[in-house]
């Protein structure tokens, strides 16, 4: 059975066909094609300035597509505000640390709540992932390390249940540890809440851990793919060709 056969069984989450984008005349991906299953994390590889964050922009509604289309769950949205794909169920989790520095971080968590009274159940949601984070509720996150502030931005696109998470090299600047932590919260998160993840990163370990797919990103074009094989040895055949 091939590989797109086996796929076939779980609805498509994220679909995008022929996708082009950049900034004013600079096309800077072009002619991406990829497709996510609910449940599904897809990551894509790449070194800096390769598309990565641009790609993701795109998706989230930041970056207007300059050809091809964007299909969430069955439906288009290429052009569609952020703010409204965030209502359908998309979390963006963008590489700088996007939180509000002055606020606390239970204030911060409310923020991605459309109603303050889904703040208990989220918050016990994000508590059977990040314990941490309810312990340090009324903490300026502006004080939080590095590593705790993206566990916040985590905390808070979980909070809104998202159907599709958008995460942009989260593993920069962190400790090994904490890369492992968030791993595990990844992996966790597609297998239990069945939400979809398209993880964009530099770090293979990572994405070899926990992705079922992984795309490699070359200026701007998706020059691979491979599904990852249990018991393989992915790391080491995609460490090789990042090196190329
Ligand atoms: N706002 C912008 N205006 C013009 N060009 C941009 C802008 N942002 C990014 N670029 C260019 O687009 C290309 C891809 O950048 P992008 O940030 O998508 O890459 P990346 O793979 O995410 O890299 P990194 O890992 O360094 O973040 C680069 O050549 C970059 O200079």
């Amino acid at each position: 059975m091939s590989e797109n056969t086996k796929k076939s069984d779980k609805a498509t989450v994220l679909e995008c066909r022929q996708l082009s984008s950049g900034y004013d005349d600079a096309t800077v991906i072009d002619n991406i094609n990829i497709q996510i299953t609910e449940g599904q994390v897809f990551g894509i590889l790449g070194k800096n300035g390769m598309g990565k964050s641009t790609l993701l922009k795109t998706i989230m509604g930041f970056l207007k597509p300059i050809n091809g289309e964007i299909y969430y769950a069955d439906q288009p949205i290429g052009g569609l505000e952020p703010q409204v794909l965030a209502r359908r169920g998309i979390a963006y989790i963008p590489q700088e640390a996007a939180i509000f520095q002055d606020l606390t971080v239970e204030e911060n968590l409310r923020l991605g709540l459309p109603s303050d009274r889904l703040l208990p159940s989220g918050m016990e949601k994000v508590a059977a992932y990040f314990p941490i984070i309810p312990q340090r509720r009324k903490q300026f996150a502006g004080t939080l390390s590095g590593g705790e502030q993206k566990m916040l931005l985590m905390a808070r696109a979980l909070m809104s249940d998202p159907k599709l998470m958008l995460v942009d090299e989260i593993s920069e600047g962190l400790q090994p540890t904490m890369v492992e932590n968030i791993t595990q919260v990844l992996g966790q998160v597609a297998a239990k809440e069945n939400t979809s993840v398209l993880l964009v990163e530099q770090n293979v370990r990572l994405v070899t851990r926990v992705a079922h797919s992984v795309a490699l990103l070359e200026i701007g074009r998706i020059v691979q793919e491979m599904q990852l094989d249990d018991g393989a040895d992915n790391e080491l055949a995609l460490t090789e060709m990042m090196r190329v």
